[in-house]
Parts: C-alpha cells; sequence; structure tokens
C-alpha cells in the first residue's frame, strides 16, 4: 500500500491499512478503516478496477455477527453476504462495504434481546420499539467517505431496501441500478422478511409458505 493510501480521507474516518483477501469466489483486497468518533473499524472488499467513474457493482452490507459468522437462519444476512461476493466475483469488479452497524444500529446484545422478544410474540420492528430504540437506527454517513477513498461516485446497489437508496442518495451517491438480493426463505425467517416487506418497505414478495421461486442469489 502506498503512502498516500494511509492519508486521513475525511475528519470522520481514518483509512488504515489493505491486503489481499483470497476467497472462494475470488480474490479481493480488503481496505481498513477507522471511525474517529467511536474507534469501529469498517471495512471494504474491492475487486477490479472500480475507479474509472463507470457505475460500480456494490454491496452496502450492515454487520449481522449471527448471520455473516454463526449461520443464523433467523434473518437472511449470510447469504446476502455470500450471494454479493458471488454477484462481484461473477463481474470481476465491484465493492462490498461491511458496515459495523450490527443489530440495524442497536448493537449486538440490545439484537439478542430484541430476538427474545421475538420470541415472545413481537415482530422485528415491535421489539426494537419495546427496547426503546427506532425500528432502524443506522447511520450511512460514513459511505460516502469509504467510497470516495475509491473514487467510485455510481453505484449499481445490490439491494431491496428503498430506505437505504434513499439514504445513499441524500449522501451525494447515485444509485443508477437497483440489483435484487434475494434470498432462499426457511421456516425460521419468512416471518422477519414479511415483516421487512410489510413494515419496512422492503421490496420483496410477503408469502406464508417457503417460497421456492424466492431462490435466486
Ligand atoms: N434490531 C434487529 N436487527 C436485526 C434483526 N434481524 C437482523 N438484524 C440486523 O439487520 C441488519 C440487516 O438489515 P436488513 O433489514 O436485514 O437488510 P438491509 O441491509 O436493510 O437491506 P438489504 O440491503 O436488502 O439487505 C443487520 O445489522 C442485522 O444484524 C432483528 O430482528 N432486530
Ligand atoms: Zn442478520
Amino acid at each position: 500500500m502506498s503512502q498516500s493510501a494511509e492519508t486521513p480521507v475525511n475528519v470522520e474516518l481514518d483509512y488504515t491499512t489493505s491486503c489481499a483477501l483470497p476467497t472462494p469466489w475470488a480474490q479481493f483486497t480488503l481496505h481498513a478503516f477507522v471511525e474517529h468518533a467511536t474507534g469501529k473499524e469498517h471495512l471494504a472488499m474491492t475487486l477490479g478496477d472500480i475507479g474509472n467513474g463507470e457505475p460500480v457493482l456494490a454491496r452496502v452490507h450492515s454487520e449481522c455477527l449471527t448471520g455473516d459468522v454463526l449461520f443464523s437462519q433467523r434473518c437472511d444476512c449470510g447469504a446476502q453476504l455470500e450471494g454479493a461476493l458471488k454477484k462481484i466475483a461473477a463481474e470481476g469488479r465491484g465493492v462490498l462495504l461491511y458496515l459495523r452497524q450490527e443489530g440495524r444500529g442497536i448493537g449486538l446484545i440490545n439484537k439478542i434481546r430484541a430476538y427474545r422478544l421475538q420470541e415472545g410474540g413481537a415482530d422485528t420492528v415491535q421489539a426494537n420499539e419495546q427496547l426503546g430504540f427506532k425500528a432502524d437506527a443506522r447511520n450511512y454517513a460514513l459511505v460516502k467517505p469509504m467510497l470516495d477513498k475509491f473514487g467510485v461516485t455510481k453505484l449499481r446497489l445490490m439491494t431491496n431496501n428503498p430506505r437505504k437508496i434513499d439514504a445513499l442518495g441524500k449522501l451525494g451517491i447515485e444509485v443508477v441500478e437497483r440489483v435484487p438480493l434475494l434470498v432462499n426463505r426457511n421456516a425460521f425467517n419468512q416471518h422477519y422478511l414479511n415483516t421487512k416487506a410489510a413494515k419496512l418497505g422492503h421490496m420483496m414478495t410477503p408469502t406464508t409458505p417457503p417460497a421456492a421461486e424466492d431462490g435466486e442469489l
């Protein structure tokens, strides 16, 4: 990594360093940022020439330790993470930002508390509210300096969440295309996915039985 790559990108976030990251699908470059206010370590995985001005296939992924690492079937996060990396690898070009905004911004312990409330009958939105949080407490402000670091301004964003597209637009990031990122439903996540569609506006078709046709990654 060159000396200039070690230069802070702005007052909120420092770019620290990078390394090669071989995965089953491609060899990405892993970049590490540190947020000043919280000390949180945010990551980017890049592939190919993403700074040439052409729209970039991108995923802005929110941390989900239970889904991304521990194979939880309660949500669709792990499958979306894998699906996004596979799509970027297939194109040979893209970026995945891994933001440390666990539990839609309420943190891991509170997410586990929210899961416990869901076991008592609350849905994912009600559980957050019973704990005194907004349904979605995320802030995407860090996305702009992270993308600026790579010279990326236009995204083909892999998401089902229209609020994420709006939030990025307000930061001056142009989402020129939404790329759906649908995953398999199972007996454990179908209520969660239906609630996301009904209450959080996610662009998925709510269904009652597991829907094999939603199996595209
Ligand atoms: N508070 C809370 N957070 C959850 C729950 N299930 C998943 N999460 C978190 O939700 C975040 C992912 O948000 P999602 O709503 O699944 O997806 P999204 O990023 O908004 O939208 P997509 O781009 O379509 O994936 C991660 O930070 C997860 O840890 C839950 O029941 N309660
Ligand atoms: Zn999850």
